[in-house]
């Protein structure tokens, strides 16, 4: 779907997350990019910050992340909270029922290619996940378009899906993106009644974007302003994180303030 570049997309107002169900992209959104996909982490305020808001928002917390769920749920250690990962086909919900298709056999040819590829161009990472190959070119960024070229043909031979990203392209299993995860995590009886918000910086986020402003919620753009179904935007991680922080508090203040008011 096509839509309109806003260059003056305002902050999230503070009181965005009353009543709400909170989506969260991983990489550029809760963590810096880094050099390589394993060198990343989750600091101990993320995870606080996370905790709070589960209890502010009664369990209305979920990642959706590109990445494996598996490695979501390493890097935050024990949570939770529902994750989504591999782009939207990957459904492990907050009980540990999980929902995963089966990876394809021409991943593993996919995989043979892409082998190639980066040992015949240094600096290029690929990365297998259970339902994807990405080619990493970031610290090879002279080879992008030998890449993107590489990961299309592959795409087209193999009838697996092209999901491009930040330095990056990757082969994946198609039949899902985050938006039809968030659409199917509201689906959970805990979730009946909320609103969507969706925070998220990169192309394979603007599904997600888009099924959170379609169930009369809204996304949150993270990073400089682009085509985006998003209505907000945020400049970047370390904005998301005081903004995520500064709802938690206001969270509790509500909280203790109704507690009061009960006495
Ligand atoms: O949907 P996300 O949670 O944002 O995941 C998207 C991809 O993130 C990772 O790659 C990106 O982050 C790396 C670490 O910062 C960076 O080196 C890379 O250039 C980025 O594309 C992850 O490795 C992928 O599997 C995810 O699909």
């Amino acid at each position: 779907m096509h839509h309109p570049r806003n260059d003056i997309l305002p902050p999230p107002p503070a009181d965005l997350l009353e009543g709400a169900a909170l989506f969260l992209d991983f990489d550029g959104t809760l963590v810096e990019l880094a050099e390589r996909p394993d060198a990343v982490a989750v600091s101990a305020e993320l995870r606080d910050t996370l905790r709070r808001l589960l209890a502010r928002l009664e369990g209305r917390v979920a990642i959706i992340s590109g990445r494996p769920a598996a490695q979501i749920r390493e890097l935050f250690g024990p949570v939770d909270f529902a994750i989504s990962g591999s782009h939207g086909v990957e459904l492990v919900h907050a009980d540990g029922r999980v929902v995963m298709a089966e990876r394809p056999a021409a991943l593993d040819e996919i995989l043979a290619e892409a082998d190639a590829f980066a040992a015949a161009n240094p600096g290029v990472l690929i990365e297998n996940k259970p339902l994807g190959v990405a080619i990493h070119y970031r610290q090879a960024p002279e080879v992008e378009q030998e890449a993107i070229a590489l990961a299309m043909r592959l795409a087209a031979a193999h009838q697996v899906a092209l999901q491009p990203g930040k330095m990056m392209a990757e082969l994946r299993v198609g039949g899902g993106d985050k938006g039809s995860a968030l659409r199917a995590l509201m689906e959970e009886p805990n979730m009946a009644g909320a609103r969507p918000v969706f925070l998220g910086d990169d192309v394979t986020d603007e599904p997600g974007l888009a099924a959170a402003a379609a169930l009369g919620g809204a996304g949150v753009l993270v990073g400089p302003a682009r085509e985006t179904a998003a209505r907000y935007r945020l400049d970047g991680v370390a904005d998301v994180l005081a903004w995520l922080a500064a709802a938690a508090v206001r969270g509790e203040g509500a909280a203790a303030a109704a507690g009061d008011e009960a006495a």
